[in-house]
């Protein structure tokens, strides 16, 4: 299937200390009518964040660099968890580009800090207090999208509640570049499990994600930009009006990638539930309610593997086979 490196995702600006990002404000409704539609249209958008600084940024990734060059291979398999995709993988094969670490609850300082200490001796607390402080930064512009989505759909103060509620996962990735000349995948085609997801990529580009008609749209950020991705769990939510956009890593010229995302992941025992004002005649209830984790875990299992991501999730909890069969029988690249 073709790219299409003309068509753009939308672009919002959230301007530091500009009345747009005070609740209740023109300004506020006018954003969270933009993130509803991106989020409907696309399953994401691109969001240009000031509050995060550059240096945070730049610091991050010189980090992560010399987590991934510095610290031994034994040392980063030590990197374990039993959730799913919340571990470190290295390239399992020599046909993998990928390389990732994960941190759950990271905006606790004692996550990070516990995670150092098993990749350096003296526990690193510059790398601490620098991851920290991104992801404190991220998971606030997560809970200020969240917010903005609960307004767009007039939902009360419950949901905020929920939400609140989660915790964040960040992945640190690196995507070695290919040999010369190859385009090559770096992550294959997938929805995401968690509910939502922020990406902030290291200047190269590579995140892809899938159009209406099949088509790859590359996505190309800055280094004030963020990318919001709109993930199944969400996408249940909102009663099948959001996206779950499908995406992948391509990788192609002579400088690897690094990337991070925040992944929202709900507190334990949480019941994924479409809230009773999305539910009418025009809309009757797509989905039943789920445990969270349960279909993490059924995602992340061998009998899944044959199912195609996007699809994964209306085996999972769908109320009408027909409606996933129709809508979403594609084959995965
Ligand atoms: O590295 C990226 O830009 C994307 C990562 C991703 O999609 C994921 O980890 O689910
Ligand atoms: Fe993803």
């Amino acid at each position: 299937m073709g790219i299409d490196a003309e068509f753009q995702v939308p672009v919002i600006e959230f301007r530091t200390g500009s009345p747009d990002l005070e609740r209740g404000t023109e300004g506020w409704h006018q954003n969270c009518k933009r993130v509803r539609e991106a989020c409907e249209m696309y399953g994401c958008f691109q969001v240009v964040y000031e509050k995060i600084s550059r240096r945070v940024r730049e610091e991050t990734f010189a980090l992560l660099k010399d987590l991934v060059e510095e610290v031994p291979l034994e040392r980063k398999q030590m990197n374990a968890n039993p959730k799913p995709y919340h571990s470190y993988f290295g390239p399992c094969s020599q046909d993998s580009l990928y390389e990732g670490f994960g941190i759950e609850d990271a905006s606790n300082y004692d996550s990070v800090k516990s995670f150092a200490h098993i990749m350096w001796p003296d526990g690193h607390p510059y790398f601490c207090e620098t991851v920290n402080t991104i992801v404190k930064q991220m998971e606030e512009l997560n809970n200020i999208i969240w917010l903005m989505i609960i307004d767009s759909y007039g939902l009360g103060e419950k949901w905020e509640t929920v939400m609140m509620n989660s915790k964040t996962l960040l992945r640190m990735m690196k995507y070695m570049s290919p040999s010369s000349g190859e385009y090559r995948r770096g992550l294959h085609a997938h929805t995401d499990k968690p509910v939502s997801t922020i990406i902030c990529e290291d200047q190269i580009p590579g995140l892809e994600i899938e159009g209406k008609d099949g088509q790859w749209i590359k996505l190309s950020s800055s280094s004030t930009s963020f990318v919001f991705l709109v993930g199944d769990p969400l996408m249940v939510w909102s009663n099948g009006r959001m996206k779950a956009v499908k995406h992948r890593v391509m990788m192609n010229g002579d400088k690897d990638r690094y990337s991070i995302a925040a992944f929202t992941i709900p507190v334990e025992g949480t019941i994924i539930k479409i809230p009773e004002e999305l539910i009418d005649e025009q809309h009757p209830r797509l989905f039943k309610d789920f445990d969270f984790m349960d279909f993490l875990l059924f995602s992340f299992s061998e009998q899944v593997k044959l199912i195609d991501s996007a699809d994964q999730i209306y085996t999972f909890a769908s109320l009408s086979p027909l409606f996933s069969d129709q809508n979403h029988a594609h084959i995965d690249n």
